[in-house]
Parts: C-alpha cells; sequence; structure tokens
C-alpha cells in the first residue's frame, strides 16, 4: 500500500532523533516508525511507505528480552526490498515508554508504546466510568513522564446534572488534569480535543475495550483516515487479530496511537509516579509523627487526621493503599525473577565452563 507522503517531522521524528542518526552513521538506512507489530513482524511508516518489516538476525538474537524488540511508536533504521518490505537494523532510542504490568503477573512489563507526548486516557460516562481507574491510567503516564488528559466520552447517554455530577467528582478528587467531556454521536466536546492535538506530538489513547477510543479516532479524522487494517489483515493473510496496536496519522496533524482491547493495566515500579499522581497523600504524610508511619493507625498520623476532617477522600485513600500494595508486590515479583534469571545464568555459564575444561 502505498501512502500519500509524509514529513518525518510530523511523524515526531525530531532534532534528538536526528543527531543520533548522525553520531552512528545510520543516514544510509531509511528512518520509519513502527504502527503496528505482530508476532516479529512489523508494520513501518516511512515519509514514502508503508512496509512490511522483520528484524535482522543479530537485532533478535541480541535482544535480552521482549523490551528490546521493537515497539508501537518506535523509530527504526531500515534497509527497503522489493517494493513494500524491509529489514529492521536499529532500534532508535526511546524517548519515553507507557509501559504496564505483564497480565501474566510475573514480574515483567509489557510496554503499550513508545515516544508518546500526551496520554488521552478515555472512559465512558455511562458503564464504565472509575475514577480508582482513573488513577490507575494516570500513574501509568507520570511513571513515562507523560502528560495525562481525561475523556469522558458517551456524554449522550447521561443526563445533564449527572454529567455534572460526575465531572465534579473527578474534579474533587484529581485537581489539576484536563477533564472533557465529549460525545461522538453527537459531535459535542469534540472541539476542546482538537486544539490539544499539534502536529509532531503523538498521543496514545489509553482506556478499556468499548469506551470508544477508535470511534474518537475516526470523529477527530473525519474521512480521510489512514488506517492499517488492510496491512494487519495481509499480514495474518485475513485471519482475525486481536492483539495488534495501530498508529494513525491524522491528516490535520498529530498522530494518535490506539489500544484496542486492553483489559488489564496493573502498575509497575515507579514510586515517583505515585507520588506524582497522589500528591496530596504525599505531601500530609510530611506531617506524619512517625517517619516510618504505615497511615493505619498510628497516633499522629496526619493522613488519619485528614481523613477524619473529610480534607482527604476515604476513596482516594484507599485507591493509593491498594496502587501502593500492588506496586510493591511488583517490585518483589521483579526483584526475584531477576534474582532467578541472574542464578540461572551463573549455572548455564558454569556448565559451558566445566564442559569447555574437560574438552582440553
Ligand atoms: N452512545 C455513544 N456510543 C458511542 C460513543 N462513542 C463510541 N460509541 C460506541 O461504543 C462502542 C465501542 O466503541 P469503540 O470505538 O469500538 O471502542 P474502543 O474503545 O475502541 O474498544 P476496543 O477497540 O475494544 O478497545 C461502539 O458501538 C461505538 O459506536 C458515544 O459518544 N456515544
Ligand atoms: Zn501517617
Amino acid at each position: 500500500m502505498t501512502n500519500k507522503n509524509y514529513n518525518i517531522n510530523d511523524l515526531g521524528f525530531d532534532k534528538n532523533l536526528g543527531k543520533f542518526r548522525i553520531d552512528n552513521n545510520l543516514e544510509t538506512f531509511s528512518v520509519g516508525r513502527v504502527i503496528l507489530e505482530h508476532k516479529e513482524r512489523y508494520v513501518v511508516l516511512t515519509e514514502y511507505d508503508e512496509l512490511d518489516c522483520e528484524l535482522i538476525g543479530n537485532l533478535r538474537y541480541t535482544a535480552q528480552s521482549r523490551a528490546d524488540l521493537p515497539a508501537v511508536g518506535d523509530w527504526v533504521a531500515l534497509s527497503e526490498y522489493d517494493s513494500d518490505k524491509g529489514l529492521i537494523h536499529t532500534v532508535y532510542p526511546r524517548k519515553n515508554v507507557l509501559e504496564r504490568q505483564s497480565p501474566r503477573r510475573n514480574g515483567e512489563k509489557q510496554i503499550i508504546a513508545s515516544n508518546i507526548d500526551y496520554g488521552l486516557i478515555v472512559q465512558s460516562v455511562n458503564r464504565d466510568f472509575s475514577i480508582n481507574r482513573l488513577e490507575r491510567y494516570i500513574t501509568i503516564c507520570h511513571a513515562a513522564n507523560i502528560d495525562p488528559v481525561i475523556i469522558l466520552n458517551k456524554v449522550d447517554l447521561v443526563k445533564k446534572e449527572q454529567l455534572t455530577k460526575l465531572i465534579n467528582d473527578v474534579n474533587s478528587r484529581i485537581g489539576s488534569i484536563l477533564v472533557i467531556p465529549i460525545s461522538n454521536t453527537t459531535g459535542e466536546g469534540l472541539e476542546f480535543i482538537r486544539p490539544v492535538i499539534k502536529k509532531g506530538n503523538t498521543y496514545c489513547l489509553l482506556g478499556s475495550s468499548g469506551v470508544g477510543k477508535s470511534t474518537l479516532i475516526n470523529s477527530l479524522a473525519g474521512n480521510v483516515l489512514m488506517k492499517t487494517g488492510a496491512i494487519s489483515e495481509a499480514i495474518d493473510r485475513g485471519r482475525h487479530i486481536t492483539t495488534h496496536r495501530e498508529l494513525i496519522v491524522l491528516e490535520t496533524g498529530g498522530v494518535i496511537i490506539d489500544n484496542p482491547g486492553m483489559r488489564e493495566v496493573g502498575i509497575t515500579d515507579s514510586s515517583v509516579a505515585l507520588e506524582m499522581t497522589f500528591e496530596q497523600i504525599y505531601k500530609l504524610a510530611e506531617d506524619c509523627k512517625f517517619n516510618d508511619c504505615s497511615h493505619q493507625n498510628e497516633k499522629g498520623c496526619a493522613i488519619l487526621a485528614a481523613l477524619g476532617s473529610g480534607e482527604l477522600h476515604q476513596e482516594t485513600y484507599d485507591n493509593f493503599m491498594k496502587l501502593e500494595r500492588e506496586q510493591a508486590r511488583f517490585s518483589t515479583t521483579m526483584y526475584e525473577k531477576r534474582k532467578k534469571d541472574k542464578a540461572f545464568g551463573k549455572m548455564v555459564k558454569q556448565a559451558i565452563n566445566q564442559k569447555s575444561l574437560k574438552r582440553r
């Protein structure tokens, strides 16, 4: 499939990447951005084309983990062959990665997307609405050093008073983040999203299945949408794909990454992220009488006092405690896994050494 031409900067290629390209002698390779990943096959968007790519052997064999392989949003150096195929040689350094716990809960992280400027957290105001889940997604954005924006979709399905209450609830628990109520059905609110989306920036949609992420992309793109469905089918010879992700370039500028079908979003090991999300709690904690206060039953706990006076929401406190436990559990599992991997590596090394000793 041939595209109209894109300017590489409009796709998000910036000065730092340009410098890396020169410093590492990558100018003989084409530059492209991964827009879809499926079982070690990648669709890469260049200025002129969409290419069906594989990795060069070296890249595959030197990868220590999944995280070293290309992810959606990555910039890559590639060589083209035939008219629509390519080989990926190098993954450019990532500005950031949005990641979550692997749903297998084995202490591994899973990349949602890379090189993102804003996280667009989408919830629908009827079924899916949950401030706890908003805080979870916000924490994931903070861990990647990405600014979150909250989009409350399907406002056509609730009454005005109900919507006003929801928005007040969000604002009273999550003060400083932009909240945009919209409806894809009536089109209201879309005019407030458009100015947020700028040329050269990349936006990642985050939110449960069915909240209206793909519909939102269609609303923003109008009819001139560049979608990758055709390619994903070609890769899989028409088989149904449920795991792939998509990167879409809006005609009006701005790159949007969709994450279809996300179920769990476990937070990982960034304590700074929790601190940013629950700033109020961390501030209060400075006034606790004991430095190692667990904020559960201590006398002189500033957090419990704030709960008592109503200054701190019970729900905020409960969710914070829950996410903090989840983070601790993840960190422990990750640590145990690394220790095990290391021990295993050592054992293999020893076995190989002994073998080569015997051979002598
Ligand atoms: N009433 C109403 N329905 C909407 C609105 N936006 C989306 N929908 C409907 O919600 C359903 C799910 O929308 P999708 O865009 O597929 O949701 P998604 O978030 O992309 O879901 P996944 O791809 O599974 O992650 C569809 O039937 C849409 O037509 C809206 O503003 N109002
Ligand atoms: Zn305390």
